[in-house]
């Protein structure tokens, strides 16, 4: 796995944040407008020519490959072009994790047009994906170090309509490299949704007590 570090101190970043997350709203809400617009063909075809040439603009100087992740000097990770939670991502809805102090995780997203399955329902596959980032996420913040899916088991429970959905995940406990969690998935009449998770470190990751060290040698270099 690419351990990118790049030089970047929280001011920069949030000047960075400053720019970008406008920007991937305005995306997110053009997906949204294609979705559910009504105005004649005329005015589509007029849309596609202008979306083209500001995807052109944008081409005129492009990253090869995928964003990655990043790491900023203190070992904070940019995940920016994930799936779930990428600030670069406009299909992201985004879930914004917060991490608790009982080492829980919660999140509270709205999920509008374009996360669509059956007829003004939440699609399965993005439930999966929501809950799947919620397990990794308690997993590796409870380990100290990133875990990713071994196992995932899913149950849909009843259907989940679009709008506000609220998830939380907790790790149940860890065995090894590994380690279990639970999530859930609710509307605001409770759980539409649960998730189990084997969550495994891959055996080629740092330690935590070797990221540890490595947190402390670049916050040293940075301070001399
Ligand atoms: C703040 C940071 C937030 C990060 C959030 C990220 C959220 C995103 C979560 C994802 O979607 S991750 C992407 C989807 N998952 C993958 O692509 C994983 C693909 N599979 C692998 O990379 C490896 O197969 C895996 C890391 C899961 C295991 O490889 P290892 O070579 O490290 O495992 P190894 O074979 O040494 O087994 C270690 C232990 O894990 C167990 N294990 C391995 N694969 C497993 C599996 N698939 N399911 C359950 N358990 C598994 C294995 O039995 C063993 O248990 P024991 O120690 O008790 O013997």
């Amino acid at each position: 796995m690419d351990f990118r570090l790049v030089d970047l101190s929280a001011d920069e970043i949030a000047a960075q944040l400053a720019v970008v997350e406008p920007l991937t709203e305005s995306v997110r809400a053009l997906i949204d407008a294609v979705i559910r617009t009504e105005v004649p063909d005329d005015d589509l075809d007029d849309a596609r020519r202008r979306i083209d040439a500001v995807t052109a603009s944008l081409r005129a100087a492009q990253k090869p490959g995928s964003y990655g992740v990043p790491f900023t000097r203190d070992f904070t990770g940019m995940p920016w072009g994930n799936a779930a939670v990428g600030v670069r991502n406009a299909i992201a809805p985004p879930l914004r994790v917060d991490h608790h102090d009982d080492g829980t995780a919660t999140a509270r997203v709205r999920l509008g047009a374009a996360y669509e399955g059956p007829a003004g329902l939440v699609h399965g596959g993005i439930s999966a994906m929501l809950l799947d980032q919620m397990l990794g996420e308690a997993a590796s913040v409870g380990n100290g170090t990133p875990c990713f899916t071994g196992t995932l088991t899913v149950k849909y429970l009843r259907p989940t309509p679009l709008g506000d959905v609220d998830l939380r995940a907790r790790t149940t406990g860890s065995e090894g490299r590994k380690v279990f969690v639970r999530a859930e998935l609710c509307d605001a009449d409770g759980p539409t949704v649960t998730a189990e998770g084997i969550m495994v470190s891959p055996r080629n990751l740092p330690s935590p007590d070797q990221i540890a060290k490595l947190r402390a040698a670049t916050a040293a270099d940075h301070d001399a």
